[in-house]
């Protein structure tokens, strides 16, 4: 129930206060974000992966900040229940004619979930839905920028138009030679959109802030004719004269959707209106959930607020049940889904066998790590999540079974709410895309072979589960990962074919690894021994042993040999770790290597 009269001499103080906090969170965020292009045009590539990192932080320091001020200055949690809504009240008069409404509501939910008792947060105290659009939110500000720009090319301006759009970012950098990019991406273009037949609202839309990430910086827009929409991302790189360059043109929903993948960090993007970004990128791919827009532009909170809303909607018009999930089970972590939803739920277990030399601690310092680590498509991100309540009728008994006896202390039972209803409540949970484990990818092929020895699809099945997998672990050496456990199970296939790892326990960088080369036998009997006789410390890794654990099918043998033979010589590890440890940082391109416009035309020449 909403009060009817505003009485309360603290209220509007209260809210005020609030919204002050996300405030300065929002500035704040917005200035590291804004940065980027500094940091990219003076090429400070490990500025821009710190500032990465920390900039996720920032949101529970200004939440802590926040609650911290309001029980100094209002002593807010003596507050009574009715000043309570009333301050919401005031909130939601603040929030009117703001520019992040929707980011603004999930502050004030964080701010007064840690404040309330539970009890109360569970009701009209906090914003379950929103309260305010996000529609049509623009800056009236004399010198704002819109959320995108647009430009009418004729078919005799479209190069100039396209250096045009490139050049209004203003890069204080110097382009190798931007007309020849132009004319690349122009070139590039035309296959996509009928150039010929130029209609009445022929355009480039470009959203006005550059996306940033690690090395490069992405134009992001999408090209009208007509009712043709062809969404594009053009990468600007430096190259290796620190001039920049246009390095390819990435078109459609699928290139997209490989540039903000879950598997990647977070962009850094200087935005006044997010919600406006957002529902510009969704245009462009609109089966991703907005919660995952949110993510990719490093506003986190936003993103898991959005993930839980749509996880409740899903579980009210879903009837299935959660079960363990399908694969190899575990041994540090409790895996289960529901098979109507595409993520998996993981819930560090209670106790673990005894080659895993490990603690929760560990575990959840290492997922905190791949969290702020750039993830270069090749690690999935996760969702962290405290006190989940789930119904009870809708988990089995077998996962129910599972969870008492390898992680009872992470479950309780019960009618938390009082409402008749009983919840399996979990304590601690991590949640991420549900892929194909590769173990399983990979036996649909051998059963496949097994049924017709030259069936070609399988083939193909098995070929590219071995080659992503091995471009996957080359692409975590790139970004300083050493995956630990690197068998089958312990990766996953995406929708778009891209092979991701998942297992984060015995994660370690590169640079903390000693690669070394079995000891030759000191005698016979050193030779003859089936088990390890020499002394291995805690971080030697030996990469002529890795063959016996994942090559024992020939089939995958041969494919493994034919393209990632290095894998298993120590020398390929050992140099990656001088280089990395130089100061070296790679680069790991979100498309596909023949797509940049460097390699194609050098292809070119030789044809
Ligand atoms: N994202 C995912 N999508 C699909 N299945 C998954 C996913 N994550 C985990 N699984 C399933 O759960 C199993 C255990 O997950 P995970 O490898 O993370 O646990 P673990 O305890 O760390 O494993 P290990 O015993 O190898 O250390 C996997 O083998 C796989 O079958």
């Amino acid at each position: 129930m909403f009060p009817q009269r505003l009485d309360s001499t603290v209220a509007y103080d209260i809210a005020k206060a609030m919204m002050d906090g996300f405030n300065r969170h929002y500035r704040l965020f917005r200035t590291e974000s804004a940065r980027a292009k500094h940091r990219f045009e003076t090429r400070d590539w490990h500025g821009q992966q710190r500032a990465q990192r920390e900039r996720i932080e920032f949101y529970d320091l200004r939440v802590n900040e926040c609650v911290m001020r309001l029980h100094k200055e209002f002593k807010a949690d003596e507050q009574a229940m009715d000043v309570w809504e009333q301050v919401k009240l005031h909130y939601i008069g603040l929030l009117v004619n703001h520019h992040q409404p929707e980011l603004a509501e999930t502050f004030f939910n964080s701010v007064c979930t840690k404040i309330l008792q539970r009890a109360y947060f569970q009701n009209d105290f906090i914003f379950v839905r929103p309260a305010v659009s996000t529609e049509y939110i623009e800056n009236e500000e004399p010198r704002a920028l819109p959320t995108y720009r647009c430009h009418y090319p004729t078919a005799a301006s479209m190069e100039s138009e396209v250096l045009r759009m490139i050049a209004d970012f203003n890069l204080r950098v110097p382009f190798e030679d931007l007309e020849r990019d132009a004319h690349l991406v122009l070139e590039a273009m035309k296959p996509h959109f009928d150039h010929v037949k130029l209609r009445a609202n022929f355009q480039f839309q470009v959203l006005s802030g550059l996306f940033f990430r690690n090395k490069g910086a992405y134009v992001v827009g999408k090209i009208i004719n007509g009712f043709q929409e062809v969404p594009f991302a053009l990468p600007i790189l430096h190259n290796e004269q620190g001039q920049l360059v246009v390095d390819a043109a990435l078109f459609g929903e699928d290139d997209l959707l490989i540039l903000f993948s879950f598997a990647r960090a977070y962009f850094m993007v200087d935005m006044e209106i997010p919600s406006a970004y957002v529902q510009f990128l969704r245009s462009m791919m609109p089966r991703k959930p907005r919660a995952e827009f949110y993510n990719a532009l490093g506003l986190a909170k936003q993103g898991k607020t959005l993930f839980y809303r749509d996880f409740l909607f899903h579980m009210r018009h879903s009837t299935d049940k959660f079960r363990i999930a399908p694969g190899i089970k575990g041994m540090v972590m409790l895996v289960f889904d529901l098979p109507s939803f595409p993520f998996v739920f993981k819930v560090i277990k209670d106790y673990y066998p005894p080659q895993k030399d490990t603690t929760r601690e560990q575990i959840r310092d290492k997922y905190l790590l791949v969290k702020q680590h750039d993830r270069v498509g090749r690690m999935a991100d996760t969702l962290e999540f405290s006190e989940v309540g789930f119904p009870r009728e809708r988990f089995t008994d077998e996962l129910i079974a599972e969870i008492q006896k390898f992680a009872p202390s992470q479950l309780e039972i019960s009618d938390r709410n009082g409402d008749g209803d009983i919840e399996v409540v979990v304590k601690h949970v991590y949640i991420e895309r549900r892929m194909i484990p590769l173990n399983i990818y990979l036996q649909e092929a051998f059963d496949a072979l097994q049924a017709r020895a030259d069936d070609p699809s399988a083939h193909a099945q098995l070929e590219r589960a071995v080659v992503e997998y091995g471009n996957a672990i080359k692409d975590l050496v790139a970004a300083n990962i050493f995956p630990g456990d690197m068998l089958w199970k312990n990766f996953g296939i995406t929708r778009h074919g891209k092979v991701v790892f998942y297992d984060y326990d015995e994660i370690e960088y590169i640079t903390d690894c000693n690669f070394r080369r079995v000891p030759a036998p000191r005698n016979e009997e050193d030779e003859m021994s089936g088990e390890v006789w020499y002394s291995v410390g805690r971080h030697d890794v030996f990469p002529e042993t890795f063959g016996p654990f994942l090559l024992g099918n020939p089939k995958v043998r041969e494919v493994f040999m034919k393209h990632h033979a290095d894998l298993l010589d120590v020398a390929f590890w050992q140099s990656h770790k001088e280089r990395i440890a130089a100061g070296h940082v790679y680069d790991v391109f979100p498309y596909e290597r023949d797509r940049r416009f460097h390699i194609q035309a050098d292809k070119a020449l030789l044809d």
